[in-house]
């Protein structure tokens, strides 16, 4: 009988033995890396159960929160042959009994998992840059596919999650899509187009050297389908959103750990960008006084500008500058009621790709709405009363979240609807020239005012040449007394 430290010797060396002459070599990718989760455990879980469901005999299966399907996996200690561009892989995954429970801030599972990977010695180095890249990226669209999106928002403030993250979520249901959303078809397509080449431009945002995201800054009138827009953005393309409220963030420095915590392929979206901020006042005077008085000790809490306020350059810095490209895959949009009251730097070209208009409800729009809401193409409605409806609408400017109201509201009767959808028209068209009318009015009356005062003008332009006379007189008289 041998000690065991002899044992344990024999074994090392017949082990290094059998690896020198053995063609193969070895990874072991466990399922918790110290304390940390190893996401490239789950990320193996991930993508070889697209090929598990297919050849497995046994397979796990799970459901995530969240998820609206199945995930399958290979059972414990079950094997699976993958291959990639020729190359063979065999993974195994291991699950052994945890020994003991060693001293660990958050407590461990008993069972140890993890996945064993054997390839060829010879293709080591091609596996290891591209196969486990592969692996991720499979991953990340088989989670993306089963997982539903997700909205988060900064809304706790500053304070982070247990796990340290910043973003609160909540599953993304919202129903619109570019089919529910009424606007001019041209500029449906053109955005949809838009939206698609950038999704599929990885190679070209590579070949250019540009950062691959994307801006969009969304402006008009309140209920003109700008949120909505941003929703039906996100089903299409199968994106999470960011909500990020300005208003809870206090420094640049924090805006940088939010946009650090965001994952490629989402969103990340500014409402209300003229009201969220005084952008315009990049420096912040008031504020910073405010600080100096208040806590002194803030002023020179890191940031260029102090680190106690966000600037308009902090946010530039963070859609544009270095910070944007932490990530990949991204979209900014920002949204506003007011395009006017935006700072020029905003506005500028190359800082926002697109800038969108949401008007008023125009007739191709509107017979979305119709469509959508009633049911009903243009061949259900009678021709007078679709003339008409082209007729008024553009000049009535209501909203399509005014119009959606009255067609919800007669829902059940679709003639009643188009006909009370054509008085509201009607009604708002003749408030509108009514309205007009008074501007009119006031412009004439204020115009007659101004001509009554020029008529009058000579007068006192009369005065006032008589008194400089007077006044010269009096200047020659000085003179000659003198
Ligand atoms: N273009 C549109 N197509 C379809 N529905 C719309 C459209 N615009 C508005 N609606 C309807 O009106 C409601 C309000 O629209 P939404 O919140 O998208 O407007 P908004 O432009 O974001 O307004 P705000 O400027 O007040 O944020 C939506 O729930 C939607 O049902
Ligand atoms: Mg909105």
């Amino acid at each position: 009988v041998f000690p065991p430290e002899l044992r344990f010797g024999i074994l090392k060396i017949s082990n290094r033995i059998f690896n020198w002459f053995s063609s193969y070599c070895y990874f072991d990718i466990t399922e918790i890396d110290g304390v940390n989760t190893n996401e490239l455990y789950n990320a193996v879980q991930l993508y070889l159960s697209s090929s598990a469901s297919i050849t497995g005999s046994r397979v796990s299966l799970t459901r995530a929160l969240n998820s609206s399907g199945f995930t399958y996996g290979l059972a414990n200690n079950d094997s699976l042959v993958d291959s990639f561009n020729g190359i063979t892989a065999y993974w195994e995954h291991v699950v052994t009994q945890r020994q003991s429970q060693t001293f660990s801030w958050r407590p461990l599972p008993d069972e140890k998992r993890g996945f064993s990977l054997k390839i060829k010695k010879k293709d080591k180095a091609y596996i290891l840059k591209y196969y486990l890249d592969y692996v991720i990226e499979k991953a990340n669209d088989i989670r993306r596919k089963n997982q539903d999106r997700l909205l988060y928002t900064n809304s706790r403030g500053g304070s982070l999650d247990s796990r340290g993250h910043p973003w609160e979520s909540v599953p993304f249901k919202h129903p619109s899509t570019f089919d529910t959303l009424a606007m001019d078809p041209s500029k449906k397509t053109e955005l949809m187009a838009d939206l698609r080449d950038f999704a599929d431009g990885q190679a070209f945002y590579q070949t250019t050297g540009r950062a691959w995201k994307r801006g969009y800054l969304l402006y008009g009138p309140p209920g003109t389908g700008k949120s909505s827009m941003i929703a039906a953005m996100a089903n299409y393309l199968g994106y999470d959103i960011y909500d990020l409220e300005l208003t809870e963030v206090n420094t640049n420095s924090e805006l940088h750990k939010l946009l650090m915590k965001t994952t490629s392929k989402s969103i990340i979206v500014i409402e209300d960008i003229d009201c969220s901020i005084n952008l315009s006042n990049r420096n912040k005077p008031n504020k910073k006084k405010q600080f100096e008085t208040v806590q002194p000790e803030m002023r020179n809490a890191g940031g260029e500008d102090g680190g106690n306020s966000i600037t308009l350059s902090g946010l530039l810095n963070f859609t544009d500058g270095l910070w944007s490209c932490c990530g990949s895959e991204r979209i900014f949009v920002f949204t506003t009621n007011h395009i006017e009251k935006l700072d020029p730097a905003l506005l500028r070209s190359g800082r926002m790709d697109m800038h969108i208009f949401m008007s008023y409800c125009s007739f191709p729009a509107l017979k979305i709405l119709l469509k959508n809401y009633l049911g009903l193409g243009e061949g259900d409605i009678e021709k007078n009363v679709l003339n008409e409806l082209e007729e008024v609408v553009d000049e009535a400017k209501m909203t399509p979240a005014d119009i959606s109201e009255v067609l919800i509201k007669n829902r059940r009767n679709k003639k009643k609807a188009v006909l009370e959808l054509l008085v509201a028209l009607r009604v708002k068209k003749a408030e509108k020239n009514r309205i007009k009318n008074l501007i009119d009015v006031e412009e004439e009356e204020e115009e007659e005012e101004q001509e009554k005062r020029t008529l009058e003008s000579p007068k006192e332009g009369g005065e006032l040449v008589e008194n400089c006379i007077k006044g010269n007189e009096e200047l020659e008289e000085d003179l000659v007394m003198n």
